[in-house]
């Protein structure tokens, strides 16, 4: 059914409830409608973007952010660690959620990485799993327009059997691919990040062309709202209410002493609405509004629940904590002028031409602008000494002031992710990401010369050790929740981005991508840099990479978890939480292919549960 009016949603009898209609509510509310016997009804806080170019078309991705319409434009606290400074934090609003915002990157993190999801107490969710689910949800085109030549010289080998091939979400590689792609790949693998090929295999250290989830029939994106809701929308099973905010899961205690949630309350056009829900809610509403949900629901630690005034029905300590994040920085060098960037985009006569070349789906905005991606492991970041400093740093013990107020069964989890990631800085593991974009980034105070050409990369780690909270700051549903990242409180996010830094300018100064690099713009100096000039810089550029988890972390309760392997919140009968939220412990790459595989195996989980 096409998206319904207000009364007829909460005047039908619905079986499931889906909070939030982004990249994973859409999934799990795409396969439950499958079975025409059931009801499903979606609550999303934004409206539909079917038709919008700032959505759809893969170079103009990254305009819809800041903008109201699209983005939740949240804000971090002040950072202690950026001098107080205060990081925007993007959120996807609308169908699609941040699938419909989001870079287009699809790549898989690392093996032993989704293992560690099933070694930390989750039977059942680790890589073979997450591959399957993975592959279930996309469909890979054939880098066709590359030559077995230049497929070798991108690193572009995709294995049939490491993805899917008829699944909704489509996925191609980039169709605009510069000079510059291959000097950087020989730059870097002379630097000891050699061209993978095979990183879908789950061992992405190395460098290669980015798949990305354009639709290369249209040139345009594939995401949740255009894959999972629009080829479903006319199933009369399947009700989409939108511009409605959800404010409040109902529970009530059921005879097994569990709370069932019975429905939920919602804000539409300023009125406060309910709408019931006959076999379960499942919140997918993202990593900083679900616990809030939660929180406003009753659901969190008893004491904090209790300053707001709100009853606890389930004292979930876990709820908020854990939040981890990519955080990423910035440098950018001014290349030959030949080079096709963004930047030629501010001359009206290559507008023009671009703008016409995408009617034929070619050329810039066609392609997504970060087409090219390197992971690098520890050996590449630091020395022998530095890694054994990392190693031990990976502990609750090395930043007491962020762990202050966290709940002992959440520190006992932590502590279990830390053991990983001790193991991991010393490994063949990702320890870093390299991002090329196509372009000059903006950045305060830089303005870029009107024919230059630029290409700028961003880097981030793969695992931060700090650990932020996401929690209400009031008992206010329509106010924006308090998010806490911490960001560089563990030296050791300190280091490994201040050796993303060197390793990027080491590439900058290396042939052959040194020859064509007119000058560094951001920042001016070389890979030499002294330890306290790279952190300056660290700390001045700092942003996010988007891509928050672990704030209804799947644990056992005892290390903190919200929700069993199930995606059960431990006391319910029937709420679920489905969305990145879930992901215990960050993998190295970009995370939507997980959310993917999370909406998927959500769906089966729960078909199971009702059968
Ligand atoms: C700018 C940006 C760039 C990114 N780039 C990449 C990339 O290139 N590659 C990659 O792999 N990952 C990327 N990510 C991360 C990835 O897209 C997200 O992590 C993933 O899509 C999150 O899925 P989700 O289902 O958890 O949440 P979302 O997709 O964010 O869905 C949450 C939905 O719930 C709705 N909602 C929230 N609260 C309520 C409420 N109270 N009532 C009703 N509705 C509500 C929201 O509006 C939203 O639609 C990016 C993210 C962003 C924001």
């Amino acid at each position: 059914m096409p998206i319904v009016p207000v009364d007829q949603f909460t005047k039908t009898k619905l079986d499931y409830v889906v909070v939030g209609g982004g990249t994973t509510g859409l999934i799990v509310a795409a396969r439950l409608s499958e079975d025409p016997k059931v009801t499903v009804g979606v609550i999303e806080a934004g409206g539909y973007h079917e038709q919008d170019p700032e959505i759809n078309i893969p170079g103009m991705r990254g305009l819809a952010l800041g903008n109201p319409k699209f983005d939740w434009n949240f804000e971090s606290l002040p950072q202690k660690g950026l001098d107080g400074r205060v990081v925007p934090l993007s959120r996807g609003k609308g169908l699609g959620g941040s699938s419909a915002v989001n870079f287009l990157l699809s790549i898989r993190p690392a093996e032993e990485e989704l293992d560690a999801i099933e070694a930390l107490g989750n039977p059942g969710w680790n890589w073979k799993t997450f591959l399957e689910y993975m592959k279930r949800s996309e469909q890979l085109y054939e880098p066709s327009h590359l030559t077995p030549e230049k497929a070798v010289e991108y690193a572009v080998g995709p294995d049939p059997d490491l993805f899917g091939h008829d699944g909704p979400v489509a996925k191609s590689f980039p169709t605009h691919v510069t000079t510059l792609h291959s000097k950087m790949l020989d730059s870097l693998e002379k630097l000891g990040v050699p061209r993978n090929p095979a990183h879908a295999a789950g061992k992405p250290v190395g460098a290669f062309l980015i798949p990305s989830t354009v639709d290369p029939r249209t040139a345009t994106r594939s995401y949740s709202g255009n894959a999972y809701y629009a080829p479903n929308a006319a199933r009369p099973n399947l009700l989409v209410l939108t511009e409605a905010q959800v404010t409040k899961v109902v529970l009530e205690k059921g005879s097994d002493g569990l709370q069932k949630a019975t429905g939920v309350n919602f804000v539409k056009d300023g009125k406060t609405l309910t709408v019931g829900a006959a076999k379960e809610v499942i919140l997918s509403a993202g990593s900083f509004q679900t616990p809030q949900l939660l929180e406003l629901s009753g659901v969190g630690n008893k004491s904090r629940l209790a300053a707001f005034g709100i009853e606890t029905k389930i004292d979930a300590p876990g709820v908020g904590e854990n939040l981890q994040d990519h955080a990423i920085i910035t440098t950018i060098v001014e290349v030959d002028p030949e080079v096709e960037t963004l930047d030629m985009l501010t001359n009206p006569e290559h507008m023009a031409a671009q703008q016409k070349l995408y009617g034929t789906q070619q050329g810039i905005f066609a392609a997504v602008p970060t087409s090219l991606v390197a992971f690098a492991s520890g050996k590449e970041l630091g020395s022998d000494a530095d890694i054994l400093r990392w190693e031990k740093l990976a502990s609750i013990e090395s930043t007491p002031e962020i762990f202050k107020d966290t709940p002992e069964s959440v520190k006992n989890g932590i502590r279990k992710q830390y053991r990983l990631l001790s193991k991991w800085v010393d490994q063949n593991s990702p320890l870093a990401q390299f991002i090329h974009w196509n372009g000059h980034l903006p950045v305060p105070g830089l303005t870029p010369k009107p024919d230059g050409r630029y290409i700028s990369v961003v880097s981030t780690y793969a695992h931060p050790f700090s650990r932020g909270t996401v929690h209400i700051a009031s008992a206010d549903p329509l106010k924006p929740p308090a998010i806490q990242q911490n960001y560089l409180a563990n030296q050791t996010d300190l280091d490994v981005l201040s050796g993303c830094l060197r390793l990027t300018l080491k590439m900058y100064e290396t042939e052959p991508l040194k020859g064509s690099v007119v000058q560094k713009v951001y920042p001016t100096y070389g890979s030499d840099v002294d330890k306290d000039t790279a952190e300056k810089h660290v700390r001045a550029c700092l942003g996010t990479l988007w891509h928050p988890v672990g704030t209804s972390a799947m644990l056992p309760k005892e290390d903190g978890g919200v929700v069993d392997p199930n995606l059960l919140v431990y006391g319910t009968s029937n709420l679920r939480v489905v969305d990145c939220s879930v992901i215990p412990l960050i993998c190295s790459a970009n995370i939507v292919t997980l959310a993917y595989a999370i909406g998927e195996k959500a769906a089966d989980i729960i078909k199971a549960a009702h059968k």
